[in-house]
């Protein structure tokens, strides 16, 4: 059921199983890093991969400029999420722009895009800031009450809850909360380890769900010997029976009679606006309650780990620079001496924290790869031509079949050389204070954030990444004003859907950890 593509005269990696092909060291949370690093440095901007079963699947693993503009933004509708993945977010959420593609896809985004328009993230603000106040007082309390390391990653954690489960839906997880637990967000939390261990499961779930009815498949899935996929299926439940609850609790706060006028609670939030929205869409792109119930799931989903993660390494990198982490401080605490709590357009223009987090999410993008299949046959342009596997022929663009796997190397993007200049792999948060090298600029890879691929672009880019960045950014004033981080115990990133810091050992998923020691700033 796999076609077999005619890729043999692009170079790549030899396979390292005869069935698995690459599959082990693209997937690898622990070399992971140093294979697709290697992938970039000795292939450039495109290498040949094979996949499950073989030489039969092989897969193109892309990093040239010119190429990704055509994957993402001029023939996005050809190179489409795959089959495994738009199934099984269907399984979890329903639909959702996770499930979606083409002119679904498309329509969804209509009504969404506006709801994360700058206007309202302004409006986010006052949501966001009695969070990071919350978050900074229990990271005192940690240090006076002795605690010199401090797991920042729960508290990130935490934290990122609050903002998505607020901001997004109007709704507190209590997350802050030790002693309240929330089914929610307990449950949602497993759903990335569960995609991790049911991977290879997954690479099925498009031919399973075709086998039939929905009632056959669910009893077929109840008598599955495997306690993995039974776990699936009730936290499949949990998240849409919690969903549905909370989504009920803010129609019932609305005025009946008066949908499109009445706010709910602050009227804010993300869902608040996106139920005045859809109200007032035309009738053939108003959501039904169902579709509205898997946005819902998939933005908790989409904005949780992401930022922790991202968070977390900002804080990771600011500790390991201490000349950096001062020259930060510096500049929040001369802002929030002049402004307090700062405005959105003040907190954006702070131009060493933009700089520290772009420099951040160029090198290390929470997630670093991305795949896509393509709908039919298509011709793939390159910007930088390579020579055939045999080294006879130049090669500048390259017919792929339909059916073929793409693998989109947002982390081979976002530290070619090429693109960035020789300290690519490096992290200079003042390369974003002057202009950067003419290659960078020439080029201009098609992400929509600093020209880098960490929030995709074209029609599919991140919907929240304006919501992240306010996020990264307030809880960075807030926290460095009062609070030093240094080294902690040494940790690994994991290189999952997610890359993820752990505490024992690689691969371990079990401490997903960052501890680093606190201290208070000296007035
Ligand atoms: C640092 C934080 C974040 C990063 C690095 C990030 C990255 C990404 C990336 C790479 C994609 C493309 C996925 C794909 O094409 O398969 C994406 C999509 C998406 N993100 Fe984010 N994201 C972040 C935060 C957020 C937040 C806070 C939200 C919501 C509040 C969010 C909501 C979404 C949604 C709904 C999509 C699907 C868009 C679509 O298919 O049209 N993300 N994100």
């Amino acid at each position: 059921f796999i076609v077999k593509s005619p890729l043999s005269a692009i170079p790549g990696p030899q396979a390292t199983s005869w069935w698995k092909g690459n599959f082990s060291q693209v997937f690898n949370s622990v070399s992971g890093w140093e294979f697709h690093r290697n992938l970039v440095r000795n292939y450039g901007g495109i290498a040949r991969l094979t996949m499950l079963f073989g030489p039969q699947d092989e897969q193109l693993y892309v990093a040239d400029p010119l190429a990704l503009h055509h994957i993402i933004v001029k023939d996005q509708y050809v190179y489409e999420e795959t089959a495994m993945f738009l199934t099984s977010n269907h399984l979890y959420f329903g639909k959702s722009l996770f499930s979606t593609i083409g002119d679904e896809h498309r329509r969804a985004r209509k009504i969404l895009n506006p709801v994360f328009s700058i206007k309202h993230m302004r409006d986010l603000l006052q949501i966001f800031y009695p969070i990071c106040h919350q978050l900074r007082e229990i990271l005192i309390n940690e240090v006076r009450g002795g605690n010199e390391i401090v797991d920042v990653m729960k508290w990130m954690s935490r934290a990122a809850l609050e903002y998505v489960g607020q901001g997004g839906l109007g709704y507190t997880f209590n997350a802050f909360d030790e002693t309240i637990g929330n089914q929610y967000s307990d449950t949602m939390k497993l759903l990335g380890p569960i995609n991790a261990r049911l991977f290879l499961h997954r690479q099925l779930l498009p031919y399973a769900v075709k086998v039939g009815t929905p009632v056959f498949r669910r009893k077929l899935l109840e008598m599955s010997p495997f306690e993995i996929v039974k776990t699936a299926m009730r936290v499949s439940d949990i998240v849409t029976k919690c969903a549905s609850d909370i989504l009920q609790e803010k129609i019932q706060g609305m005025d009946e009679e008066d949908l499109i006028h009445k706010p709910v609670g602050h009227g804010n939030d993300i869902m608040s606006v996106l139920l005045r929205a859809n109200a007032e869409a035309n009738e053939e792109d108003r959501m039904p309650e169902s579709e509205l119930l898997g946005h819902m799931g998939s933005f908790i989903f989409a904005g949780h780990d992401t930022t922790t993660s991202a968070l977390c390494r900002i804080l990771h990198e600011l500790a390991h620079h201490p000349e950096a982490q001062s020259k930060l401080r510096e500049e929040v605490i001369a802002s929030r001496k002049k402004h307090g709590d700062m405005d959105y357009d003040t907190l954006m223009g702070l131009p060493y924290l933009d700089a520290v987090c772009r420099e951040t999410l160029r090198l290390f993008p929470p997630v670093p790869q991305l795949n896509r299949t393509t709908r039919k046959d298509v011709v793939l342009p390159l910007l930088w031509p390579i020579k055939s596997a045999d080294e006879k022929t130049e090669i500048k663009q390259i017919p792929i079949k339909s059916n073929t796997n793409v693998i989109i190397s947002v982390i081979g993007a976002n530290t070619n050389k090429r693109v960035w200049g020789d300290d690519a792999e490096e992290w200079k948060p003042e390369r974003w204070m002057q202009p950067l090298p003419e290659s960078a600029t020439k080029v201009r890879l098609p992400g929509i954030y600093s020209s880098t691929m960490t929030f995709l672009g074209g029609g599919r880019a991140c919907i929240g990444f304006k919501f992240a960045e306010m996020e990264m950014k307030m809880t960075l004033t807030i926290l460095l004003e009062k609070l030093v981080f240094e080294p902690g115990p040494d940790i690994f990133w994991a290189m999952n859907f997610i890359s993820s810091p752990v505490l024992n050992k690689p691969g371990d998923m079990a401490t997903l950890q960052l501890p680093l020691k606190l201290s208070l700033v000296e007035e």
